[in-house]
């Protein structure tokens, strides 16, 4: 999405990627499926019949505990945004794998699940309190989701009209900005100054967040969710060291965006007939592009023959152009069910897993432009003012030897 005026040069890095193994369900626990994934002791890798897939983190079953997902792979992405980088968490994988309850997108307010977004939300107060004696921040959120191949916005509340008597919502439109950023027109953009204020938005857009229930998942998302956190970061110190340092006029605009996507499914397996069926037909269009583009961006050879990216085959992939191959710092976490029910379908998420570890990004701290401009100019300023200096204190010098070579052959 929207990145403003890039002052540095940008950051190569590759998607990292995470997998979550949730454990077995009641449901499964029911029909007698059996656990079929093997995670190996102390290594970052999963094991699934004769298939094995490493990552740069394996969570659940026998690997890492699922409650350091946060502290080794959200944390990071937290710093990045405070020194001006767009970050951006995926959850991907089959309907029922846990995307929603990793992310954390139904947090009510009320306890703290362990959820990722619970934990954004808490950490960026935090660290913008900390930072508040030398800082002024702008801190926004925007939540969407893309129902259908449309894009709606979670946070356009209609009042108190009950749902079903409610206006029908009006789809947003995706707008490229000359420079190739993406933004969306007249989303809601809720300014938010404490961490209760931008769980209330989260909860209140869950709760427009269309659900429904199918075989595979009782509670099942029907939509691709992204909840944004935008940051404006401008530094307020006058001290005179401070002043003499070249940020001093920064101003810095970043994006967080946590992203739940609708599960990949089969119309057989969820049952779905009538609407049901339509939205899983619009869900596993939009992961079918979104695995092209990782295909496209993920393939080493595709990647070197500079492989045309097909961005635009859908809102999704559009939308997400920045957080996969574009300027973001992105960790993907594959979510995973255990149950040999699910074997083909987790082999699938793995695979393209796998292959979302080969996107390189190219993250660049995202300046004001305008403050960005005068920073540049100051830079030329300075340097034209040693310039300046070096050439006085050089003629100066030169003046100084001619005299003392006068004043010799004076006394010669
Ligand atoms: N780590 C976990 N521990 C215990 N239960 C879990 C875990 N992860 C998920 N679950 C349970 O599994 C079920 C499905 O999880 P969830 O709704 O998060 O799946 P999803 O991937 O978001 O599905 P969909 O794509 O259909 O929306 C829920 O009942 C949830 O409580």
């Amino acid at each position: 999405m929207g990145s403003s005026d890039m002052a540095s040069q940008p950051q190569s890095d590759s998607v990292k990627v995470a997998v979550n193994v949730r454990p077995l369900i009641t449901p499964e626990l029911v029909l007698g499926c059996t656990d079929c994934v093997t995670v190996t002791p102390g290594e970052p890798q999963v094991q699934i019949g004769p298939h094995i897939f490493t990552y740069d983190h394996v969570y659940g079953s026998t690997g890492s505990s699922s409650s350091l997902i946060f502290e080794q792979c959200v944390y990071p992405l937290i710093d990045s945004l405070f020194c001006g980088y767009n970050t951006t968490v995926l959850a991907y994988g089959q309907t029922g794998s846990g995307k929603t309850y990793t992310m954390g997108t139904n947090y009510s307010g009320e306890s703290n699940c362990g959820g990722i977004i619970p934990q954004v939300m808490e950490t960026i107060f935090k660290k913008a309190d900390a930072m508040k004696g030398d800082t002024e921040f702008l801190i926004r959120v925007s939540f969407i989701e893309i129902f259908k191949e449309e894009v709606f916005d979670l946070l356009d509340d209609p009042g108190s009209v009950a749902k079903a008597a409610a206006p029908a919502r009006v789809p947003i439109q995706i707008r490229e900005t000359a420079n190739g950023s993406i933004t969306l027109a007249g989303v809601t953009e809720a300014e938010v100054k404490s961490k209760e204020e931008m769980a209330l938005h989260l909860a209140r857009g869950s709760l427009s967040r269309a659900t429904g229930s199918t075989n595979m998942n009782s509670q099942s998302s029907r939509s691709h969710a992204i909840f944004t956190i935008s940051i404006e970061q401008k530094r307020t110190s006058s001290s005179a060291s401070e002043k003499s340092t070249s940020n001093e006029y920064d101003i810095l605009s970043s994006k967080f965006h946590l992203v739940d996507l609708a599960g990949s499914e089969r119309a057989k397996r969820t049952g779905a007939d009538g609407l049901r069926l339509k939205e899983g037909i619009h869900i596993n269009r939009g992961l079918l592009a979104l695995g092209n583009v990782i295909s496209a961006l993920g393939d080493e050879k595709k990647r070197k023959e500079g492989a045309f990216v097909p961005y635009r085959d859908s809102k999704l992939t559009r939308l997400l152009q920045d957080s996969l191959g574009g300027n973001s710092k992105t960790v993907m976490i594959a979510c995973i069910s255990p149950a040999d029910s699910n074997a083909e379908e987790t082999i699938n998420t793995l695979k393209y897993a796998n292959r979302a570890r080969n996107i390189q990004n190219k993250a660049v701290i995202n300046r004001d432009p305008v403050t960005a401009e005068m920073q540049k100019l100051r830079s030329q300023l300075e340097q034209l003012q040693s310039e300046l200096l070096f050439s006085r204190s050089g003629s100066a010098a030169l003046e100084e030897l001619q005299v003392a070579a006068a004043t010799k052959s004076l006394s010669t």
